[in-house]
């Protein structure tokens, strides 16, 4: 039995800088992300987790290699295909949180979607529902006219994973997400992903340094020194 693909990479290297700068980031990395699944990408620091991430995502473009997300090959797209690829596939959740601070929390998770014009088109008021849905798993019910600076980290942060859920994007790409949070907010965040993923049936994909996080996670993919080295699903 094949399950779905969110995304797939063969062959992928990449590459910084030439001559005595030269840096082989990514050397060779197949990878398979099931859809409706947690997978947590983890590795030392400096083994090419992020790079990994930013080929995956279409923030960066692999030096070989291809990437397929949601059925489209990433390779080839310009600059502004891959921002609209961005847009329609794919939702971030960062370690900054990344809010705009004069918007309620309400504003900051319609933003993305009102943006790409998906708001305006949600006649059947599809993503009313979803919003609604998603407040309420996520908590935010009472919170949602707070601005940034009247929030939590942890809340914060909830607000970001709300915005990135609302679009029902083909992966969730979440940068170490807990990075600037306390352990009591880290693991709510983190119940929050995996409960977005068995709920929601999102695909989430974390990079994450810390062995605390992956137990949250379905799959744990360890890379070293830019080669995938293990692969192996989490027990429940
Ligand atoms: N823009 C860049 N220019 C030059 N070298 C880079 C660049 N981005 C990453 N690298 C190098 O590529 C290698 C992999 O970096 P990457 O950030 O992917 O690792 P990481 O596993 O995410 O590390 P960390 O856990 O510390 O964030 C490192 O040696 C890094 O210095």
């Amino acid at each position: 039995m094949t399950s779905l693909l969110a995304a797939s990479a063969r062959g992928l290297t990449k590459s910084f800088g030439r001559g005595d700068t030269l840096v082989h980031a990514l050397r060779g990395v197949d990878l398979d992300l099931p859809a409706g699944r947690f997978t947590a990408i983890m590795g030392p620091s400096g083994s090419g987790k992020s790079t990994l991430m930013h080929c995956l995502a279409g923030l960066d473009q692999p030096t070989t290699g291809s990437v397929q997300v949601a059925g489209q090959a990433l390779e080839g797209m310009d600059d502004d295909a891959l921002t609209r690829f961005r847009r329609d596939h794919v939702g971030f959740v960062f370690q900054a949180f990344n809010l705009l601070p004069m918007l309620s929390a309400e504003q900051n998770i319609w933003l993305p979607t009102e943006l790409s014009g998906l708001a305006a088109r949600d006649r059947g008021r599809q993503l009313q529902q979803r919003f609604a849905g998603i407040v309420e798993t996520l908590g935010l019910t009472a919170r949602l006219g707070h601005r940034p600076a009247e929030l939590s980290g942890g809340q914060q942060q909830r607000v970001a994973i709300a915005r990135a859920l609302l679009s029902a994007p083909a992966i969730v790409f979440a940068d170490e997400p807990t990075g600037n949070l306390d352990s009591a907010s880290s693991a709510e965040v983190l119940s929050l992903l995996r409960q977005s993923v068995r709920e929601l049936g999102q695909t989430v994909v974390m990079v994450t340094h810390e062995t605390e996080a992956a137990r949250y996670a379905d799959d744990v993919v360890v890379l070293a020194d830019g080669q995938v080295t293990e692969r192996r699903e989490v027990a429940a």
